[in-house]
């Protein structure tokens, strides 16, 4: 177990836009009581590292896989997850982005993530927009879309002036959603996620350095720890500051990533390379009709 602090660099006068965050890469096994009271006591651990924010993985709750998002599936909020993920947000005084647990609505499933306000209040819910449905032959074949419905919605919340966007694990593969997050002028972009041993090693890191450049915001992603059977997850939870720096990666087993984040260096990025405002949309506009 092993427990990491970083910093972003240049640090301004602009207090309110600085935040301590905590991202929780964790074991996750069968049994959901004993998942969230291990979530619980790292949450605690991780207030007491002096968090402000807190981020759970894909799936922190129950095995990943389109066998038992049903089994684990719970009604948002009234199931013992987001219990717990209350609970925890309001006896420490914090923020928590609760990974994302398998939720049932009518007679669907949707793979989703709730965050909560210091008082325990939960502020956002977001549903996976794009499903993972991919076959790598002599790698891996998932097909989401066999058990879960899409969500249809970008999500924001924002921690004093702080701007924060949703996605969850695939939906980082599409460049359009995290554009329409900077178009909302978010700082960060969180993403519970759980890659694999096939496309983890070849693109999870890309990806997220290529989401911050593009979008000069910082990316944070939340994996779990990895396991030995069933869906064996990537891990290597990460943050990349708006330049496209990784400023910290875990390795494969449990561990808490603190960083302690300016959210004035996308102004600051922003600024000296101004791409957003000089985008050709007039040009790109016209052939995306035709
Ligand atoms: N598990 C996912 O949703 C995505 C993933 O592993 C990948 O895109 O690769």
């Amino acid at each position: 177990m092993f427990t990491r602090l970083i910093q972003s660099t240049s640090f301004s006068t602009m207090v309110n836009r600085k935040i301590r965050t905590a991202l929780l890469q964790l074991n996750v096994g069968s049994d959901r009581e004993t998942n969230l009271k291990h979530a619980a006591n790292k949450i605690a651990e991780a207030k007491k590292g002096g968090a402000e924010l807190v981020a759970l993985s894909e799936c922190f709750n129950s095995p990943y896989g389109t066998k038992f998002f049903d089994q684990y599936a719970e009604i948002i909020p009234g199931g013992p997850s987001c219990a717990m993920l209350s609970n925890a947000a309001k006896e420490h005084g914090i923020y928590i982005v609760g990974g994302t647990i398998p939720e049932r609505c009518d007679s669907k499933l949707y793979n989703t993530c709730t965050v909560w306000n210091s008082n325990g209040e939960m502020i956002a819910k977001y549903r996976k927009m794009h499903l993972f449905d991919i076959d790598i032959p002599g790698g891996i074949t998932f097909k989401e879309s066999e058990a879960l419905s899409a969500g249809n919605n970008l999500v924001t919340f924002k921690i004093g002036d702080v701007k924060f966007g949703l996605g969850i694990c695939y939906d980082l593969r599409f460049e359009e959603l995290a554009k329409l997050y900077r178009q909302e002028n978010c700082d960060m972009l969180i993403y519970p996620a759980a890659f694999n041993m096939t496309t983890g090693p070849l693109h999870w890191e890309l990806l997220q350095r290529s989401r911050a450049v593009d979008n000069q915001v910082f990316v944070c992603t939340i994996s779990p720890a990895r396991g030995e059977k069933g869906y064996i997850a990537w891990g290597h939870t990460q943050v990349t500051n708006p330049w496209g720096k990784v400023l910290a990666t875990a390795n494969s087993k449990e561990e808490i990533v603190y960083c302690d984040l300016n959210l004035s260096e996308c102004d600051e990025v922003r600024q000296q390379i101004p791409v957003f405002p000089q985008r050709r949309t007039d040009i790109y506009n016209t052939i995306l009709t035709k």
